[in-house]
């Protein structure tokens, strides 16, 4: 192990030992990272592989090339949605019944949610269900040149877990080598006028290379059967203080979240057919371009299996084009006991698109 590298480790192995932060309410500081070194992505890449040396390989997923018609002469924006299911849940609330308590050891689950990262480089990362964002991702995901923004739940279930890590929340992360942030919104949203659990974060993002703005927004809807007319509030209420952000569609949109809602559900329909001309990009990767992924998570409880497609990355139809989205994983590769397990740290798929824009006139997003 080179110089470099147990420098890494020990910037690694820095954020192992967390749960100080049960005691004392230290996601409420910022730690000032902003000091630190950078990090090289292979070298981290490398010490997440170390931690993980006696698990399974990482799955293989291939990027699927959606050829648009639409060449651009800038680098396409790749933008991963994930779902990385909060440490204080997958321990405590969730009944993952067929996924071994180790393989949810937080010191490995980490690297092998940083080991996703890390192999896809998103340009920008939407993530919900984080509850390791003071002591984990924001220092690291700094280092590796990201600005990170994070919103906690007002009432986070992960508060209930005994020896939790503080409240769950979206986190939105950025490249600050190719975007500028423009503006910055957090959003609590509301259900016919009530306020609720749930919470949303929109950035307008000045791309460096083509001075080209556009909107990116993370949220996680409200979870469960029952629901659905709530989910199907917070959605409208999503659509608006979205219209507003980005100047009634002038701007171009992506949103991408963890809905908890299946395609047949209103909240689906409302993004669907809304005046921002929204189109869910996983669709793409359908033969006729037309249909959802079978599932974006696939797990086990003591209630049963449950399939779903649940999670999304919606653009601006007329303005984006999707060049290429990550493929799934298949059946064969989640295995019998489902997600998570000791290949994958989540209950819930990450999705990863590359998007580009497209060249046209002014007004017709
Ligand atoms: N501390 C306090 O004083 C208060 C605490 N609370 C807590 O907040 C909770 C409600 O919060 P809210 O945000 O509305 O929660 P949600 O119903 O949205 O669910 C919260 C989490 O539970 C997961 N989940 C979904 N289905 C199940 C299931 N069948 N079993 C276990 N977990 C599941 C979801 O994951 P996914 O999205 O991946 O499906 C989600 O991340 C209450 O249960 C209570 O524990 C509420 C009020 C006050
Ligand atoms: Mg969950």
């Amino acid at each position: 192990m080179g110089n470099g590298t147990s420098r890494l480790y020990s910037a690694l192995a820095k954020t192992l030992n967390s749960s100080a932060a049960s005691q004392h309410p230290e996601y409420l500081v910022s730690p000032d990272s902003e000091h630190l070194e950078p990090i090289d992505p292979k070298e981290l890449l490398e010490e997440c592989r170390a931690v993980l040396h006696t698990r399974p390989p990482r799955f293989q997923r291939d990027f699927v090339d959606l050829r648009t018609d639409c060449p651009s002469s800038h680098p396409p924006i790749r933008v991963m949605q994930w779902n990385i299911l909060a440490q204080a849940l997958g321990e405590g609330k969730d009944n993952f019944v067929q996924c071994p308590v180790e393989a949810l050891k937080w010191e490995e689950r980490k690297c092998l949610i940083l080991e996703e990262i890390l192999a896809y480089q998103p340009d920008i990362l939407c993530l919900q269900e984080v509850d390791h964002y003071f002591d984990t991702f924001q220092p690291l995901l700094s280092r590796l040149g990201y600005q990170g923004t994070f919103f906690p739940k007002p009432w986070s279930p992960c508060l209930d877990v005994e020896h939790n890590n503080g409240p769950d929340g979206c986190a939105l992360f950025f490249l600050q080598n190719r975007f500028k942030l423009v503006n910055s919104a957090n959003i609590r949203l509301t259900a016919m006028t009530l306020k609720t659990n749930q919470v949303a974060i929109a950035q307008t993002l000045e791309c460096k290379e083509s001075s080209r703005q556009f909107c990116i927004a993370v949220t996680h809807l409200k979870a469960r059967t029952g629901w659905e007319r709530f989910r199907s509030a917070q959605g409208c209420d999503l659509l608006q203080n979205l219209q507003n952000i980005t100047q009634g569609a002038k701007i171009p949109l992506i949103v991408c979240g963890d809905f908890n809602a299946e395609p047949t559900e209103e909240v689906y329909k409302h993004f669907a057919s809304s005046s921002l001309n929204l189109n869910s990009a996983y669709k793409l990767l359908s033969a006729d371009g037309q249909s959802e992924p079978p599932y974006t998570t696939w797990k086990i409880r003591t209630s049963g299996e449950c399939r779903h497609t649940l999670d999304y990355i919606w653009y601006s139809k007329h303005a984006l084009s999707v060049k290429s989205a990550l493929d799934l994983l298949t059946e064969e590769q989640i295995g019998p006991n489902r997600l998570p397990s000791f290949n994958y740290p989540s209950d819930h798929l990450s999705l990863v698109c590359d998007f580009s824009f497209n060249e046209e006139p002014d007004g017709l997003l």
